[in-house]
């Protein structure tokens, strides 16, 4: 077969191109088309660890949603928080429930102002954002705009509840040590405030630590506070 004369743009594949040739052609991994499908397998050894190796937090999500061997037991935590909301007897109906109403996980970048990315979801009626931010921002600034940006992603009047920890300069898992923008309750506030949220709610709790999984130099206690806060 020869160059094409002139270069096959897009009305030249309207009229030539057979999808189901092509896919028997390159995707039926039959053995008489060894270099294809050599080929079709490399490319998916290259995405699947491309795509386990940058979002492993996504990844460890979707093998719980989608109940695979290997994904992390949330049953303890599942049956407390039905005993919370009164439900304990029925909690595995309940988790089920849950892990069909998640639609899509997604990945996100506090510090991007478009923290899903360009094809942001609709607006939310609330976001929950758990010890997250002061992890992902550096400095006091970089914590404000993140506020910020999240901002985005929520409806008119929607809310942001957070858990933020006070007074902690770094925590660790698996014997790293990770960051932590050392923060002041009054500058949680002030942030939030500056960002165009109204804080509706907060609480300040102590934090026993029992091990040396976080240092906190700040403050006398350690802290951990809690904010509901409304556009
Ligand atoms: C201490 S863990 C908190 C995990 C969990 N939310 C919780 O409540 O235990 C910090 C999390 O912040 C995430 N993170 C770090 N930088 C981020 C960023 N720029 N945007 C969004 N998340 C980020 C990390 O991937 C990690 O999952």
């Amino acid at each position: 077969m020869e160059v094409p004369a002139i270069f096959t743009e897009a009305e030249f594949y309207q009229q030539n191109f057979d999808p189901q040739e092509y896919l028997k052609e390159f995707y039926s991994m039959s053995s008489s088309r060894e270099g294809a499908r050599a080929f079709m397998m490399q490319n998916l050894r290259i995405l699947h660890k491309m795509f386990s190796s940058t979002d492993w937090n996504c990844w460890e999500l979707e093998k719980w949603l989608k109940n695979k061997a290997g994904a992390f037991n949330w049953e303890p935590v599942v049956k407390y928080f039905y005993e919370l909301e009164g439900y304990r007897e029925k909690w595995a109906k309940k988790q089920e429930k849950l892990r069909k109403k998640v639609k899509q996980v997604l990945k996100c970048d506090v510090t991007k102002a478009k923290p899903m990315g360009p094809m942001s979801p609709p607006p939310a009626d609330c976001i929950i954002s758990m010890l997250c931010l002061e992890g992902a921002c550096k400095e006091l600034a970089t914590f404000c705009s993140a506020l910020r940006n999240i901002s985005t992603l929520l409806k008119p009047g929607g809310h942001l509840v957070t858990v933020t920890a006070l007074g902690d300069t770094y925590y660790t898992s698996n014997k790293q040590a990770f960051s932590c923008l050392c923060l002041q309750k009054q500058e949680v506030e002030e942030a939030m405030v500056a960002a165009g949220f109204e804080v509706k709610f907060s609480e300040v709790q102590p934090y026993m630590v029992d091990d040396d999984h976080v240092d906190v130099r700040g403050v006398p206690l350690p802290m951990w506070t809690m904010w509901s806060v409304g556009l």
